[in-house]
């Protein structure tokens, strides 16, 4: 497989957020560099289009130092080693790679190889993803996770109790990285599969569906999630900015759903809502 590769330079503090919009675009893989983000994607699902219009969204604080050269693939496991360390979040939950030490002492251990997927917990949205999780009773209960990324959501619900997680993903390199993840977390009969919810058409009802995606994403598929979801069960929602929060909160409301939480971090929210 080829890669074209893109050096762009960024202020750091806009490193994530740049990440998770190339990501949205087909990006997969990104090394932070001292001038800014590496950014990579496979040279098949380039769309100039999309691309240049994350750029100028970011012009200020972004612009392209080199045009992409065309490379070959890179070993990506000994570029994490290199860069991805563990992470704690709230008292309960470590999250680390399975070169990491273990941390027996806390409740909850993810392990994330990532390689070319997003979902390690540094992201904001993944946190807090994780940390509304902690505040959500999952035992016994029915999960299903939309664009699970390395399945870390999905890995939560089964540390946490759940008795059937579901998962899936458009990107077929998270599938396979997912499902490796799964076998690391002892969820070996969890496979993760490959579309959109629709495209996937879950069958069954659940007690709790994920979904850190992307505004418009969710937007779009929001009726599904709640047609998905039993009454009194719970939507988590993130992959937006707390300035979209009223969208997606109205939209949520037409499809039956009540805002019951938010948390944000970095400008980034995520919800809990009911099902009515
Ligand atoms: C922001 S990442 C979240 C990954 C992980 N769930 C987490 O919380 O860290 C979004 C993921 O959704 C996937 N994705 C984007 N659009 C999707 C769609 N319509 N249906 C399913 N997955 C989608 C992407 O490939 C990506 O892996």
């Amino acid at each position: 497989m080829q890669y074209l590769e893109f050096k762009i330079s960024c202020k750091e503090d806009f490193r994530e957020v740049l990440i998770a919009e190339l990501a949205e675009v087909g990006f997969d893989s990104f090394l932070e560099t001292d001038q800014g983000l590496d950014a990579y994607i496979e040279e098949g699902l380039f769309d100039r289009e999309a691309y240049q219009e994350v750029l100028e969204k970011y012009q200020e604080v972004a612009h392209v130092l080199v045009e992409e050269g065309v490379m070959a693939k890179v070993n990506w496991n000994e570029e994490w080693e290199k860069h991805y360390d563990p992470i704690q979040v709230g008292e309960q939950v470590y999250v680390r790679a399975s070169f990491h030490a273990p941390k027996p002492e806390i409740a909850h251990e993810i392990l994330i190889n990532p390689k070319m997927s997003f979902g390690t917990g540094h992201h904001a949205t993944t946190f807090l993803m994780l940390s509304h999780q902690l505040d959500l009773d999952h035992q016994g209960k029915r999960v299903i996770d939309i664009g699970s990324g390395t399945g870390i959501l999905a890995i939560m619900a089964h540390k946490l109790g759940a008795r059937q997680v579901e998962a899936f993903d458009i990107d077929d390199w998270c599938v396979e990285n997912g499902n490796e993840n799964f076998d690391l977390n002892g969820m070996s009969t969890v496979r993760m599969g490959l579309g959109t919810v629709r495209e996937v058409a879950p069958q069954g009802i659940f007690d709790i569906v994920l979904a850190n995606i992307n505004k418009n994403v969710l937007l779009e598929e929001m009726e599904v999630y709640a047609s998905l979801l039993d009454r009194g069960g719970f939507l988590l929602l993130s992959g937006f900015y707390t300035h979209d929060i009223t969208d997606i909160e109205q939209k949520a409301a037409m499809e039956g759903l009540r805002l019951l939480k938010q948390k944000d971090k970095d400008n980034w929210a995520a919800l809990i809502l009911e099902k009515q």
